[in-house]
């Protein structure tokens, strides 16, 4: 059960505890914010809403706790994490139930989450102790008017204090690929955790806590991020951002000061459908990749774009996939469960009206019940019509009929997302001519847009992001390049002779 037994500290009544110097805390603020359970629409947790003195305090801890923790070696660095690691997947049932509450993940999905994130720290730790233990060692003459009269030793350094920020669809997975990078690069980490999964990224915190970090290194504050994030994200104590979420993180990169960003955003991946595809295979990796989750992935297929000639084939394939497709409570485990809030739901309903004045084909009935929105595949879907370039965060997917590769590839890359996109054909030869043409950061051929496994780069291109992710390019971005220039009075060259230079 969430906030019992070994995650019995960190609730304080009914209300759960930020994390900042090693201690779970109430806030001075005495204010809560509600998290509101998708399923029910009532209110499920309470959080504190940190005041902007106690982030300053967080700021301090961190920074101080960062200099020791540079100091601290990778392999001790790498030993915590594993530990973190374990504790996350031995506690994987209470933080999995916070997710079904706070964010209407089903149920299965949850726990694959954590386990999933488990997965991810250890390996950053390992990966992190191979890329973090060795530097590049250059000589001076290998460029043109130089003796070898200099050695130059680089190695990859801290940035100083990162401040996460994940948002609400993964709020365990896309924090610790945000925590574990910083954290075996030798930086420290503040947290600020979405709303909705704001119990979730606690427990997953207590987890690290458990583990024996030292004090300071990890905080956690919560409160709404309209209201504490900009403080946050502006301030001075902060050498670096790493945001998952929507338009929110351009916002940041236009207020954000002198810091290396790392930013993943929305996307609306388009799903390139040619003559010669297995329509099988791509009618299983629509439901997969357009309804997992209600939707609710950044790495959703967003849009249908499928040769004219084999469109009514597929879309008959892909209603009769989605007839099966179970809709009700995450607890139940069901395929399609609440979408996040009410104002989502309201969104999604706004391009759905737009989309049926506009004369698109309604697959199925248009039902909603709540959050609740039932899987609708839209057909017929023109560029005129919002849902063609929207992003809905949710059960709802528009099909674009094509009449060539090349319109195919200029609507994806009419869209200011650039986040992933994938290719339906047998002709890999064109596939690949077709990844390289669209403007994306990751074209998957064959299969459904992912952001897993982990360790692969993810990027968004556009309006989808700053920076890459995954594992190895998440480390390298939270380090900077520090060069020590040795000066020798004579050339040195190491001869295999034995032949000494004048001593
Ligand atoms: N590229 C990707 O991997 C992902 C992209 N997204 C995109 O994000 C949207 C939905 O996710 P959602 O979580 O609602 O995204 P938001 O951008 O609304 O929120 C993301 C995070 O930013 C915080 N935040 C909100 N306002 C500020 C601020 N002014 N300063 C600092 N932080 C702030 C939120 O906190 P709070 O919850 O308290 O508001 C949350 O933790 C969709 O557009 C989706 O495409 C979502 C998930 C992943
Ligand atoms: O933010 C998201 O939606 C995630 O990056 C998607 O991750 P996944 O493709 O592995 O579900």
């Amino acid at each position: 059960m969430a906030g019992t037994g070994l995650f019995a500290e960190i609730l304080d009544g009914d209300v759960y505890k930020y994390y900042a110097d090693g201690e779970w805390k109430k806030s001075s603020s005495a204010k809560t914010v509600a998290i509101i359970n998708p399923t029910t629409r009532k209110t499920q947790y309470k959080v504190q809403a940190c005041t902007q003195e106690e982030v300053n305090k967080v700021m301090e801890s961190a920074k101080t706790a960062q200099k020791s923790w540079a100091k601290t070696p990778l392999w001790k660095r790498a030993e915590l994490l594993h530990k973190a690691a374990a504790i996350l997947k031995e506690h994987k049932a209470p933080i999995a139930e916070c997710l079904v509450k706070e964010i209407a993940k089903p149920a299965k999905d949850a726990v694959t989450e954590v386990v999933r994130s488990g997965d991810l720290v250890s390996y950053t730790a390992e990966e992190g102790v191979r890329i973090l233990g060795e530097g590049k060692f250059l000589v001076s003459d290998s460029f043109p008017g130089n003796e070898r009269t200099k050695y130059c030793l680089t190695s990859k350094i801290p940035l100083g204090v990162i401040l996460a920020i994940p948002p609400f669809n993964y709020p365990v997975n896309l924090a610790v690929s945000k925590i574990a990078p910083a954290l075996i690069a030798g930086n420290s980490l503040v947290l600020k955790p979405p709303t909705q999964g704001a119990v979730s990224a606690l427990h997953m915190v207590h987890c690290f806590h458990l583990a024996g970090f030292p004090k300071g290194l990890i905080s956690c504050v919560t409160g709404k991020g309209s209201e504490i994030g900009d403080f946050l994200t502006m301030h001075p104590g902060v050498n670096c951002i790493s945001f998952t979420g929507g338009d929110t993180g351009i916002a940041i990169s236009k207020k954000a000061g002198m810091v290396p960003l790392q930013m993943e955003l929305g996307g609306k991946d388009a799903c390139i459908v040619l003559e010669d595809a297995d329509l099988d295979l791509v009618a299983a990796n629509i439901i997969k990749g357009g309804f997992s989750y209600s939707g609710q992935r950044c790495t959703a297929v967003k849009v249908v774009l499928v040769m004219e000639s084999v469109a009514d084939v597929l879309v008959d394939k892909v209603k009769a996939k989605i007839a099966k497709l179970t809709v009700g409570r995450p607890e139940d485990d069901c395929d399609i469960t609440p979408v996040v809030s009410e104002s989502s739901a309201n969104f999604i309903e706004g391009l759905v009206k737009d989309a049926k004045e506009k004369g698109a084909i309604f697959c199925q009935e248009y039902k909603r019940d709540g959050n609740l929105i039932w899987p609708l595949l839209l057909d017929n879907v023109r560029p005129d019509m919002r849902i063609a370039w929207e992003e809905p965060f949710g059960p709802v997917l528009p099909v674009i009929r094509i009449d060539s590769i090349e319109e195919g590839i200029h609507h994806c890359n009419a869209s200011n997302f650039g986040l992933q996109g994938c290719v339906f054909t047998k002709d890999v030869n064109k596939a690949i001519l077709i990844s390289d043409a669209m403007e994306t950061g990751t074209v998957q051929i064959n299969s459904a847009p992912a952001r897993g496994p982990d360790h692969f780069p993810f990027q968004g291109l556009k309006d989808s992001g700053i920076g890459s992710q995954g594992v190895t390019n998440s480390i390298n971005m939270m380090t900077k390049i520090k060069s020590t220039v040795i000066n020798l009075p004579t050339p040195s060259y190491t001869m295999g002779n034995g032949g000494h230079s004048k001593l």
